[in-house]
């Protein structure tokens, strides 16, 4: 088996398709049908329509819509391709994935620690599946058990990288991970090796230059690199017996992409651009057209736009899942939770200051204008519709004061220096401040995000929808929408379908991300009403 393409988990080219696992619970309910293969379900799903009468008044009218899903339950063996293997970020999550796959504990200057996968919603957290009927108490489970999920100790990692370090050396460059965890998995690091990739120097910091020693020729787009990756991709599921890949760019973020019309407008216009090497192409795009014309799900963990125009619909004509933009990790992911609680308890946020500094390569990366103006625009929008949505607190138009600072100091290495204000007004002309001083240790933060973004994509490709009728048979079902929005959770810039809300609000993401999942095996979504503790 290639390096490249050795698993990290080692593991033999042996049954590619797994029967399915023991499930938790069954779901009984003359709605649900399970076979060996397949659940099978109705489901009604229960939104209010809004109308506005001639005086203006608003008319709310309960609306049912029914639905058959259909669930494959069979765990098929997943491969997850990087771009930017030999990053932090990619060699932290594929040392961590080992370490669980292996068990292995080691020594700290805490004492013992035992490979875990905190950070991450499918694998860390837990989901209330009902309440007991005897007890009354609730029953959650773990999150990954909602539905017939890969376990990501059997993810296979491989991908590509401008740098051809292997990964025992990446890891040792990335200096996240504690000496005695990196000797236990040095070994089978070291036998992985970033494919080439594609550099075009325009896109990233010219800073960036001195570690691409490991790429494809050419420096701007040309139809012999979409070949290229989509042949990388073909001999890596070959290669380890997978059933699906899953390619996921974590590499230097970029400088935005001109919309050019007539170049990247159109999925017609894009291809002839990338064939006749036009520079406003980027490599993200190119790698995110090759994974889509080999119909692998692509997921962009960085801020540029990747997504021209002409990508998505690219994606929508072949039926492909694209997602993004950018990991939502550490500072963002907390504003996301506090803007949403402070707008939604009537406190009128005025000014929200952004600072952090950090010292890894990405902040080296960030320190350049035009790198760190594609991420100022993915950590400055995701206020944006919770205030639109409080037209008591907030006049149209009018929004809290946001900036967003970072800054590149080599000392503190990964381990980024968050400093946030917020500063409000609140009842009778008070005023509330709240500063936050939030060390993240970024690639341990990203890395559990990059394993749910594998997990909920792939799992995205095992469900099926078709509006509900009598007869309706299974060439009538189909998958959802190309533009993955329920990975909004993990991601700072949620891509949605052309013409739909992008909603920010981290804990509806989660309630999206959960009542999809519970939808899909004939349960109800999640009220928290919790009635039959209080009309009794
Ligand atoms: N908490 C986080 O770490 C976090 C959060 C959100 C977003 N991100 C984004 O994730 C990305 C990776 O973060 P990181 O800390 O691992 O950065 P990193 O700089 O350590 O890793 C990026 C890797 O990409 C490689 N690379 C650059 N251009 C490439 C190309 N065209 N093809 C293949 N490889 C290429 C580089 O050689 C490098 O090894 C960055 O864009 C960052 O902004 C990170
Ligand atoms: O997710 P988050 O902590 O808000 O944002 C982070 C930024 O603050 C950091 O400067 C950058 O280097 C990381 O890539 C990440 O994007």
């Amino acid at each position: 088996m290639a390096p490249h393409a050795e698993a990290s988990n080692g593991s033999a080219n042996g049954c590619a398709t797994k029967a399915p696992t023991k499930d938790l619970f069954t779901v009984n309910s003359p709605n649900v049908r399970y076979t060996d293969d397949f659940i099978n379900t109705k489901y009604t799903y229960r939104t209010t329509a809004i109308t506005q009468n001639a005086d203006g008044k608003y008319v709310a009218a309960p609306k049912e819509t029914l639905y058959d899903f259909k669930v494959d339950r069979k765990i098929p063996k997943v491969g997850v391709m990087l771009v930017g293997w030999g990053g932090n970020n990619g060699s932290t999550v594929t040392a961590g994935i080992i370490a669980n796959k292996r068990g292995l504990v080691w020594e700290t200057k805490e004492g013992k620690q035992s490979a875990n996968y905190y950070g991450s919603v499918m694998m860390g957290s837990t989901t209330k599946l009902g309440t007991d009927s005897k007890t009354g108490k609730e029953i959650n489970i773990p999150f990954h058990e909602l539905l017939p999920m890969v376990h990501p100790n059997d993810l296979v990692v491989g991908g590509w990288d401008i740098s051809g370090m292997n990964l025992a050396d990446a890891m040792d460059r990335a200096k996240v991970l504690e000496p005695t965890l990196k000797g236990l998995v040095r070994k089978e690091m070291a036998a992985l090796k970033p494919l080439p990739s594609i550099y075009y120097p325009d896109f990233i910091a010219a800073n960036q230059e001195e570690r691409a020693d490991n790429v494809l020729p050419g420096t701007k787009a040309s139809w012999d690199h979409v070949e290229q990756i989509r042949k990388d991709i073909r001999e890596f599921k070959s290669a380890n017996g997978l059933d699906k890949v899953i390619v996921q760019w974590t590499a230097n973020t970029e400088r935005y992409a001109d919309i050019l019309e007539g170049v990247n407008d159109t999925a017609e216009n894009l291809l002839q651009s990338i064939k006749t090497g036009h520079d406003e192409v980027s490599p993200s795009t190119v790698f995110a057209v090759a994974s889509i014309l080999e119909n692998v799900p692509f997921i962009n963990g960085s801020p540029q736009n990747t997504f021209v125009p002409g990508a998505i619909k690219l994606a929508e004509q072949h039926g492909a899942f694209i997602g993004g933009d950018d990991f939502k990790s550490g500072q963002t992911k907390m504003k996301s939770a506090l803007v949403d609680f402070l707008i939604n308890a009537g406190i009128k946020l005025t000014s929200i200051a952004s600072y952090n500094h950090l010292g890894n390569n990405d902040g080296m990366n960030l320190s350049s204008q035009k790198q760190f103006r594609s991420k100022e625009i993915s950590k400055s929008n995701v206020v944006d519709d919770m205030v639109a949505a409080n037209t008591v607190l907030y006049k149209e138009g009018e929004h809290p004061d946001h900036t967003v600072v970072i800054k590149y100091m080599p000392a503190v290495g990964d381990d980024k220096r968050a400093l946030d204000e917020y500063y409000a007004e609140i009842f009778m002309g008070g005023h509330q401040t709240i500063s936050i001083f939030n060390v993240c240790e970024d690639s341990l933060l990203a890395s559990p995000l990059i394993i749910d973004l594998v997990l909920v994509a792939e799992m995205m490709t095992r469900i099926q929808w078709k509006a509900h009728d009598a007869e309706g048979g299974d060439d009538k079902y189909s998958g959802f929408h190309s533009v993955l929005s329920i990975l909004s959770y993990m991601l700072k810039a949620p891509l949605t379908p052309s013409g739909t809300p992008v909603i920010n609000a981290l804990a509806k993401q989660r309630a999206a991300l959960t009542n999809i999942f519970r939808a899909c095996v004939g349960l109800e979504p999640e009220s928290d009403m919790t009635l039959e503790h209080k009309l009794f």
